[in-house]
């Protein structure tokens, strides 16, 4: 039933469940007395043609979709687990990614490891979404449709956990009465609402879609070498 046909071939997901959000959640109280059970299916390392994936993989990046159906966790509106990314082994800048919204609307919370900045963007159909390097997210469908969204990233790394998870979730909730601050992310910088932030520059537009880019040799090395990218990442989600 959650099987998604891509490139003539029927995909399994992986599933994130309800107990694997524990740590993460708002509203503890109904979590403790709710079942466990599924609330996402991401789908990841995707090609439509061997050739498409053999051209990924020397590129070094990976196609994934993840499906978001509707729904409320207690009181807290459905979201991903939220993790950063690694450091690009010998450089000091994290691996960026980028997501597209496939269908449904997207709620994207980025933060600052630091929490020195915690933002939000919301994305409809076609937008392109860039986390930055330096970036953790975390995905919300605040909406009454299932979100459907795809992302590339650089294959070969593992998400970090651990910070979201060790201050209880991200520095922000979006729960039925808009956001509310994670107690425990004191320090954190007040949430500021930014438009989805250009992304031209980065060979990205909102009338394509991102999966043939990633035919294009050479076009996503941002995403793989971000160093080499610093400038345009300066400033970018000003
Ligand atoms: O790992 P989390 O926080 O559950 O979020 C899942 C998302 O992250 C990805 O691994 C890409 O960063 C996707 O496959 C998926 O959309």
């Amino acid at each position: 039933m959650n099987e998604l046909e891509f490139g003539g071939k029927v995909k399994e997901p992986d599933v994130r469940m309800l107990r694997d959000m524990d740590d993460v959640l708002y509203d503890r109280r109904w979590a403790r007395g709710a079942e466990d059970q599924e609330l996402y299916y991401m789908y990841r390392d995707l090609f439509l043609s061997r050739r498409d994936g053999d051209l990924f993989v020397e590129q070094g990046i990976r196609y994934d979709i993840t499906i978001i159906p509707p729904r409320m966790l207690g009181r807290e509106y459905v979201k991903t687990a939220g993790h950063y990314h690694p450091t690009v082994p010998g450089e000091a800048v994290t691996y960026p990614e980028v997501y597209e919204v496939l269908e449904g609307e997207a709620t994207y919370l980025l933060q600052r490891e630091d929490l020195s900045d915690v933002l939000v963007v919301r994305a409809m159909e076609g937008d392109k979404v860039v986390v930055p390097p330096g970036y953790g997210h975390i995905t919300i469908n605040e909406s009454n449709k299932r979100l459907k969204m795809a992302n590339f990233v650089a294959r070969g790394f593992s998400s970090i956990y651990e910070p979201i998870r060790e201050r209880g979730g991200g520095a922000y909730f979006l729960t039925e009465d808009g956001f509310v601050e994670n107690p425990r992310c004191e320090e954190a910088a007040p949430l500021r609402e930014i438009e989805v932030p250009k992304v031209k520059a980065l060979g990205l537009s909102k009338n394509r879609e991102i999966y043939p880019i990633g035919r294009e040799v050479g076009k996503l090395a941002w995403l793989v070498r971000p160093q080499d990218y610093l400038e345009i990442f300066e400033g970018f989600l000003d």
